[in-house]
């Protein structure tokens, strides 16, 4: 059985950065985030239900993000409803994944892990964080949200201090190096944990 590490931290923190540090230390990474991107994209199994709730967000068979996130600005219910469609077929996603995994450590990067309960159902859980305004100066760099629209995600997300007080481990990714090698660390704790078991 695979010992099953979540990855989580607040919107723009560096969790798929971190991810990919896991990958290569030979970690097996699951992405929840790119789940939904699978599941939006054309066949994907989020496009019929998307469809009948948000007929206008479906667009040449596939979820458009930009209608998506104006739906959810004029009306902030509708990303309740979008998680209720979404979150069953991403849970199902991820089991699937850590189900067939073979690596001694499969990662899970969640960005909602404690807002939906997930560390229940995992052996250790990672945060990810950064100062505050590192993590705005990052998000809006990325040029695909508006500040209203990272402020409204942000009012949305456990606040940090709370998600970094549940965890297990801390990773600070103030810089790819200081990342890195906390992701080392990490890695080496748990095969140790794994030796000892
Ligand atoms: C709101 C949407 C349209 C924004 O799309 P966009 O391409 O701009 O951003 P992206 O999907 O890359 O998400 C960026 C970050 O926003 C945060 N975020 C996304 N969805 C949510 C949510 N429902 N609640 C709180 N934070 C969220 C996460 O930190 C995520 O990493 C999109 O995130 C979406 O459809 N969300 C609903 C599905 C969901 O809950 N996904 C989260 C992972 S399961
Ligand atoms: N350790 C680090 N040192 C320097 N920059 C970093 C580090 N980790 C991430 N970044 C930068 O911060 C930005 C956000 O990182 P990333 O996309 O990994 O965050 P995320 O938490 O996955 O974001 P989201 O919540 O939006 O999915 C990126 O521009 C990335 O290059």
């Amino acid at each position: 059985m695979t010992f099953t590490l979540g990855l989580t931290g607040s919107i723009g923190m560096g969790k798929s950065t971190t991810a990919k540090m896991f990958a290569t230390e030979g970690c097996a990474v699951w992405d929840a985030d790119a789940a939904v991107h699978r599941m939006y994209g054309k066949g994907g199994a989020a496009v019929g239900p998307m469809k009948n709730a948000f007929p206008s967000a479906v667009q040449d068979g596939a979820v458009s993000r930009e209608v998506l996130k104006t739906l959810i600005q004029s009306d902030p219910s509708v990303l309740k409803q979008i998680e209720q469609i979404v979150h069953p077929l991403v849970a199902a996603d991820r089991d699937a994944f850590i189900s067939a995994s073979t690596a001694a450590i499969t990662v899970l990067d969640i960005p909602l892990l404690f807002e939906n309960g997930t560390e229940k159902t995992l052996d250790a859980v990672a945060c990810v964080h950064v100062a505050p305004d590192i993590q705005r100066a990052r998000v809006l760099e990325r040029g695909t949200m508006s500040e209203a629209q990272f402020e409204s995600i942000l009012a949305k997300q456990m606040p940090i201090a709370d998600k970094l007080a549940k965890s297990d481990y801390v990773i600070e990714s103030d810089t790819l190096n200081h990342a890195l090698a906390q992701v080392k660390a990490v890695v080496e704790d748990i095969k140790q944990r794994l030796a000892h078991a």
